[in-house]
């Protein structure tokens, strides 16, 4: 125990160098502020920058959370895919309130955002679902994501019947894999600074228009 302690104590994070934050002349939309620092992590060579954590609640309020791939931002709206029927799929029908996370260590920053997850309409669902590589496609349409295997045998022999059916009938289209964004109600943009002088900049939706304001570190 002692040892996980002192082996903790020792790691370091936040060391730096880390790019520039002006905090003056923002863009108005938290958006635009995003996809510019999204530019930056692919440009410093970030591994997988669109991997982000989606945290729902289920129907007892208990939070839950896991990584999910970032599949495009336009007008403060952030999508991703995934199955109506899986464990988040059931929480996000009780409960769309939802949080996304991103960190790119590499650069210190860190993003937060809080919205609305809304499913997108079945055009645009199989439009994106016929953009996925095969093997993705079949897992998608094999379906059960988050109930029970039990043998590794049936995952197996189920991929080896859909890819098939892939193959043979490529325009087919999973009806419980959904394109969902968020739209967000508040973007929060952190930059760590080795010194401790962390730059926060919260922006937050106001009816119409977004504001934002610097926050204590
Ligand atoms: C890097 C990474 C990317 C992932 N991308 C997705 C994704 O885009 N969609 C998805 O449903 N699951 C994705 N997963 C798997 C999820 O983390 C999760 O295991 C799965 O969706 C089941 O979650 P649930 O049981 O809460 O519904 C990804 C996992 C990792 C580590």
């Amino acid at each position: 125990m002692q040892q996980t302690k002192d082996l903790l104590r020792n790691l370091k994070s936040l060391t730096g160098p880390f790019p520039d934050f002006h905090t003056k002349d923002l863009p108005d939309y938290p958006s635009d502020l995003f996809v510019e620092w999204l530019y930056v992590a692919i440009e410093k060579g970030i591994h997988e920058p669109h991997a982000m954590t989606l945290s729902t609640v289920d129907k007892a309020g208990a939070p839950d959370a896991r990584v999910l791939i970032l599949k495009d931002v336009i007008n403060n709206g952030w999508y991703f895919a995934t199955s109506t029927t899986s464990r988040k799929g059931e929480q996000l029908k009780f409960n769309p309130k939802v949080a996304l996370t991103f960190y790119w260590a590499e650069i210190g920053r860190q993003v937060r955002i809080r919205g609305v997850a809304t499913e997108m309409p079945p055009e645009t669902n199989s439009n994106d679902f016929l953009e996925r590589s095969s093997g993705a496609r079949a897992l998608a349409l094999i379906g059960h994501q988050s109930k029970e295997l039990m043998q590794r045998e049936n995952l197996d022999e189920a991929l080896l019947k859909t890819k098939e059916l892939v193959k043979e009938a490529p325009d087919t289209v999973s009806s419980t894999w959904k394109l969902y964004v968020v739209y967000a109600d508040e973007v929060e943009f952190w930059q760590g600074d080795p010194e401790r002088k962390h730059r926060r900049v919260q922006y937050q939706r106001k009816d119409d228009h977004w504001i934002h304001r610097l926050l204590w570190p």
